[in-house]
């Protein structure tokens, strides 16, 4: 028979926790699982002595805590494929709560990042079964829901898309290749999956969003009061589009169409939203830049065709997005083929969209087919995934769907651990992006070579804070992220620097940061 000493203490029932620790002193009530162990085996061996007095307040709260312990070593064993962590670890169990008559029935909260994360029911399902195998478990209540996380520095952002968690651009350098298609389709994909979605539409030169989605009010509305634009919505996507201004198509200059295509963005009073999926202009010129400056996109999704003048523009529109820090999650490669008579055509050749992953590594393929009914349901104002939520089309957008959803996930997770503070060796650790490679930056430097207004002047350029100014051994309180190209660092005396990557990449580095000895 199975020893007390050598049984995984959490699987005792909370009655006769409560009863273990009603009779031992206070002190012996100890949390840590190994010391419960032995207090466990020492109750055993004394069991025909040990009489279970009242239980006192102190002992059951602590057998409550025994108890909620219990509950999430058992939800530590599902582990989230896209982070390789655990959901305890990821911070997902919320409000666990241990009720009922001799504390039997477990509630807790599963608080997701986004509500379309695609194995939700998993999860669900998984924790209803872990904790349901505690034998002293009768009842699980499990309730999921989402917790998107809130855009990194988000008072840094105009007051439009301070609510925004994700940004993703779906782009083509050459123009007709099917991006609106896959913008809107993939934006009512997310929307299905339970997701809060936007679409923009940049192009104001020849806006399709008007004519492949078909609201009810087709003019968008200024709120008087705050000047901000009301988007539009259908099947409960909100919608802004140039297309919707009144104006038809735009006769204007660069400048300008940076201008309105800036205005039509941050103003729009987008709320709170899961996914803004912008429709970028086909190319890769300053409007891109603008966007890129303006919102902080989280990744790039780029659509292209079969022929291989189809790659080299992709190819520019890659490197566009590497110079500008933002990741290409996937290619969707459009019109690779039709079937008729039994045979599958490519009339336009193979491979250029496996070359472009190949090239550039990016890690993500989806071939769309030609298909007369996404023509049509672009024509007549109906996404085709919303059509046709069973067809093939559909389960190809669904792919996209979750792939852009863990990719933003995980995007996210990166960037805020890019730049962390090295506790043991006092310094702050820069992980090189897409590489296995770091460097050390001593944490004083970093604030010495702040160029904000508080330590340079704006207009001489003179250095403000002097060299002695920062002590010798600062270390930074808080590093966040702040969209895909800088960190926050908060220092002691509550200064919050903005320090860019590149700029950090510049700075002088540590060689050879020895652990401590003690370490
Ligand atoms: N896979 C497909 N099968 C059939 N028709 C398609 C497919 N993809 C796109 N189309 C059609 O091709 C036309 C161009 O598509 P779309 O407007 O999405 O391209 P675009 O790259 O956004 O063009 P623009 O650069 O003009 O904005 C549309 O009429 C659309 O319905």
């Amino acid at each position: 028979m199975q020893s007390l000493y050598s049984a995984p203490s959490f699987r005792l029932p909370i009655p006769i926790l409560r009863s273990i620790y009603g009779t031992l002193p206070r002190e012996n009530a100890f949390c840590h699982q190994t010391c419960i162990r032995a207090n466990l085996q020492s109750v055993n061996l004394n069991s025909g002595r040990v009489r279970a007095t009242s239980a006192s307040a102190d002992a059951s709260t602590m057998s409550i805590e025994m108890a909620k312990r219990d509950v999430l070593v058992a939800l530590s064993q599902i582990i989230d494929p896209d982070f390789g962590t655990d959901i305890v670890s990821c911070g997902f169990v919320k409000d666990l709560e241990i009720n009922g008559t001799t504390g039997e029935e477990v509630s807790f909260r599963l608080e997701l990042t986004t509500p379309a994360c695609p194995i939700k029911d998993m999860f669900e399902e998984k924790a209803n079964e872990v904790v349901a195998a505690l034998p002293w478990v009768k009842k699980v209540n499990v309730t999921m829901s989402a917790q998107p996380a809130k855009p990194v520095f988000a008072g840094e952002l105009p007051k439009g898309l301070q609510k925004i968690s994700n940004i993703i651009a779906v782009s083509s350098c050459k123009g007709g290749v099917g991006k609106s298609t896959v913008a809107v389709n993939l934006a009512y994909t997310l929307a299905g999956m339970g997701a809060r979605v936007g679409i923009f539409d940049a192009d104001v030169f020849g806006p399709s969003l008007p004519t492949m989605v078909s609201p009810e009010n087709r003019i968008l509305e200024m709120n008087p009061e705050t000047r901000s634009i009301l988007p539009t919505e259908y099947l409960g996507v909100k919608l802004v589009s140039f297309g919707f201004a009144g104006q038809g198509r735009a006769i204007m200059r660069g400048p300008m169409v940076s201008g309105v295509v800036n205005q039509l963005l941050t103003t729009a009073e987008w709320g709170e939203l899961d996914y803004l999926v912008i429709d970028m202009p086909p190319g890769t010129g300053d409007i891109h830049l603008t966007l890129c400056q303006v919102a902080p996109l989280t990744a790039a999704v780029i659509v292209t065709t079969p022929q291989k003048l189809s790659f080299i523009d992709v190819a520019k529109g890659v490197r566009m997005f590497s110079k500008l820090k933002v990741p290409c999650i996937a290619v969707v490669e459009n019109m690779c083929y039709f079937d008729a008579d039994g045979k599958r055509y490519f009339p336009f050749g193979e491979g250029s969209g496996t070359q472009v992953v190949q090239q550039f590594g990016i890690p993500h393929l989806f071939d769309l087919p030609i298909r007369p009914t996404l023509s049509a349901s672009g024509d007549d104002g109906m996404p085709e995934v919303a059509r046709d939520p069973q067809g093939e089309v559909a389960k190809t957008f669904q792919d996209l769907g979750v792939c852009v959803v863990q990719q933003c996930a995980k995007i996210r997770q990166q960037v805020s651990t890019a730049v962390s503070y090295d506790r043991l060796r006092k310094v702050i650790r820069v992980k090189v992006p897409d590489s296995d490679e770091e460097f050390f930056l001593h944490p004083a430097t970093v604030r010495r070579n702040d160029r904000s207004a508080q330590s340079v002047d704006e207009w001489t350029g003179e250095q403000k804070i002097q060299y002695g100014d920062v002590p010798e051994d600062i270390e930074p309180e808080e590093i966040r992220a702040m969209g895909n190209y800088a960190v926050s660092i908060t220092w002691p005396d509550g200064f919050s620097q903005i320090a860019p990557y590149d700029q950090l990449e510049m700075i002088e580095r540590l060689v050879d940061v020895p652990l401590p000895a003690s370490a």
